[in-house]
């Protein structure tokens, strides 16, 4: 007999903008958000019976998020994402777990005549910051932060020798090369027990981004790179010491190449090796470079 093996379903791409007022400083702060609530539980029936007495429409779903957008705070990403997803447990019975995706769009305050403007913002690159958090009965919160396509280029400091050398292999081996890529960054958080353990760590998650974002620029930046596997190993590793409630740290890094151009063609101009000016950028296809490093 076929049978439901797994199966969840929600609303995706929920669109949030919240405006805070702080009248004591006559200053606004935007946040603008897009969800995705998933919902698991006993709902098989729904899909082999056609039984919608299970189903909280999804429309629902879409609806509840507005309105705890506007009876909680929004920020911290990882607290309305664990208020959402709490939710939806508590409030159903037959639902056991719930997914919540928060991706918070930048929206950078301006700067006129020098100033910090109180209610203008600029968007500042397509950098985001993701959270995702899944509440299960009885298990708990988990809790996952990111860093999404930020994207870093360097012109030097990087290499790549010393790689198999064999009948497959055209790629010359270099000291010197332009690295980039889109940085999509993932630190795990240790289990929460409930909402309340997610509150009482509030005042974490924003250090913890930030110590992420800075190592994560300052190590690309500064470590002399022996490949894009080395560097990120060492970013993993500084976060685990810089965050201790977090148990481990994923990287995922397209090696987005510039490949060099040989001129030589042209009345005999030097632009390789030492002389390489003009690159020509690739967009396809590109390497693909992953890491997941926990604690020992
Ligand atoms: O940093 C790199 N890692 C690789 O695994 C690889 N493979 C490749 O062709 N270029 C690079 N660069």
């Amino acid at each position: 007999m076929p049978h439901v093996a797994a199966a969840r379903y929600g609303k995706d791409n929920v669109r949030v903008c919240k405006v805070h007022r702080d009248p004591s400083t006559n200053t606004q702060t935007v946040t603008e958000m897009t969800v995705c609530c998933l919902l698991e539980g006993d709902i098989s029936t729904s899909y082999t019976r056609a039984d919608n007495s299970v189903v909280v429409a999804t429309d629902s779903i879409k609806n509840t998020i507005y309105i705890l957008a506007k009876q909680h705070p929004v920020t911290p990403p990882e607290l309305f994402a664990s208020t959402v997803a709490s939710h939806f447990i508590e409030r159903y019975a037959h639902i056991h777990a719930a997914h919540v995706r928060v991706v918070t769009h930048r929206w950078t305050r301006m700067n006129i005549d020098g100033k910090p403007h109180p209610h203008s913002f600029l968007r500042d690159g397509e950098e985001k910051r993701t959270v995702e958090a899944v509440a299960r009965r009885d298990a708990g919160i988990s809790v996952a932060s990111s860093i999404q396509g930020l994207t870093v280029l360097k012109s030097t400091g990087s290499a790549f020798h010393g790689f198999v050398r064999d009948e497959f292999t055209t790629l010359p081996e270099t000291w010197d090369r332009i690295l980039s890529t889109d940085v999509d960054a993932t630190w795990k958080w240790s289990t929460f027990a409930n909402l309340k353990a997610v509150q009482a760590s509030v005042p974490k998650f924003d250090k913890a981004w930030e110590s992420a974002r800075d190592i994560t620029l300052k190590l690309f930046a500064e470590d002399d790179s022996a490949s894009v596997q080395a560097t990120m190993y060492k970013m993993c590793e500084q976060i685990l010491a810089a965050v201790p409630d977090v148990d481990s740290v994923v990287y995922s890094l397209p090696n987005k190449h510039y490949f060099e151009l040989d001129l030589s063609w042209h009345k005999g101009l030097k632009n390789t090796g030492k002389d390489a000016e003009v690159y020509v950028p690739q967009s396809s296809p590109n390497g693909l470079i992953k890491c997941e490093v926990s604690r020992s």
